[in-house]
């Protein structure tokens, strides 16, 4: 008799601490920041930075963190709950489809619920084919890699491995530029158009890009793209680079500064969008939404106004759908790449 193959789809997402307290703030940051993906270095370096990390770090900034978590906390981190509703939406609409036997699940690459312990989960309730789709448009050896780190554990461990698939990047698909094109549209018929569209990333080491990194060419082609499909000039728009962690230097332009001397110079009004988060979060419910705009305020600006991440907005769950078929159309039974 043929084996029977169930298929899951998995969305993965950074991670988040699971209560907005010092205690699971630290438990979170030190998961995420002992990857060497995430701070690299080896031998010496390695060692100085686990002892930064453990003697400095998980003592002074899971208190001050946790106060930040507290100002946008709801009943859970707004990640965990936007991914559990992009997880929702999309076997809505894959179920919509008709003859599809897909189930979708969410998973985290640090905290809970975590990315092995979900596949290892898979396997037990009999599923054999996965595709995981990390929830990030732009490739990162900081965010994407490790994701394809932990399922080759996960296969290491196993005898009859499971068939998984991976989404490395999606930064340049049409339908995630018309996702982010589209919320832009709105948010100018709404609100009306500012002076200035900031296209603000989340950062990396700069030296992780020297070093091969793809993350910031792909930044620089979904700006140029979704610029190109609004019709914007150059001269009304600039990508910037946000979060800087350490005393390296990152990406540049940095947001922060970028907002500041576009104050300063006369710039009245911005909008910020950051294309590279799929779903709300700190760094973008109090770093650019709150932080940032007392910069620019500050400053002396005047309007300041947060586009918000595509979240599980109608075209944003278009876009997963299309990913499914596309990656996993022959597991589905239904093979189709639509792109408009
Ligand atoms: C060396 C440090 C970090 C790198 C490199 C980095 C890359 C990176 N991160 C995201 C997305 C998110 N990061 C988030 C929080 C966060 N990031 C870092 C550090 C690095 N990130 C820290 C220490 C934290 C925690 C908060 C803090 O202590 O400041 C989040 C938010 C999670 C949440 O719970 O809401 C996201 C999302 C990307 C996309 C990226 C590289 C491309
Ligand atoms: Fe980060
Ligand atoms: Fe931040």
């Amino acid at each position: 008799m043929a084996e029977q193959k169930k298929t899951a789809v998995v969305l993965v997402n950074l991670g988040t601490p699971d209560k907005p307290d010092a205690v699971s703030v630290k438990r979170y940051l030190k998961e995420f920041l002992s990857d060497q993906r995430v701070v690299e270095g080896k031998c010496v370096k390695r060692l100085f930075w686990l002892a930064v990390l453990n003697g400095i770090i998980l003592n002074l900034r899971p208190r001050k963190v946790a106060k930040l978590y507290q100002s946008i906390w709801e009943d859970d981190s707004p990640m965990r709950k936007i991914l559990d509703d992009q997880v929702r939406d999309l076997q809505l609409a894959l179920d919509q489809e008709g003859g599809n036997s897909i189930t979708v699940f969410s998973a985290m690459t640090y905290g809970t619920p975590g990315l092995k312990d979900r596949l290892e989960e898979l396997k037990e309730h009999g599923y054999r084919r996965v595709l995981v789709v990390p929830m990030y448009p732009q490739y990162s050896a900081t965010t994407t890699a490790p994701i394809y780190d932990q399922v080759a554990q996960f296969q290491l461990a196993q005898r009859y491995v499971l068939d998984i698939r991976l989404v490395n990047a999606f930064y340049d698909h049409p339908l995630y530029i018309e996702a982010l094109a589209q919320s832009i549209a709105e948010h100018r018929e709404l609100h009306g158009v500012t002076d200035k569209l900031v296209i603000s990333y989340h950062g990396i080491p700069k030296e992780y890009a020297d070093k091969g990194d793809p993350y910031p060419e792909h930044c620089h082609a979904t700006s140029a793209l979704v610029t190109e499909k609004l019709g914007l000039g150059d001269d009304v728009w600039i990508s910037t680079f946000q979060s800087r962690f350490g005393p390296k230097e990152w990406l540049q332009p940095y947001t922060d500064k970028t907002l500041q001397k576009l104050a300063k110079s006369g710039t009245q009004s911005v909008d910020v969008i950051c294309p590279a988060f799929t779903a709300d979060c700190l760094e973008t419910l109090e770093e650019i939404a709150e932080e940032n705009r007392e910069e620019f305020e500050g400053a002396g600006g005047q309007t300041y106004r947060y586009i918000p991440a595509l979240n599980s907005s109608p075209a944003f769950i278009h876009l997963l759908r299309t990913l499914v078929h596309e990656h996993a159309g022959d597991w589905v039974g239904q093979v189709h790449s639509e792109k408009s």
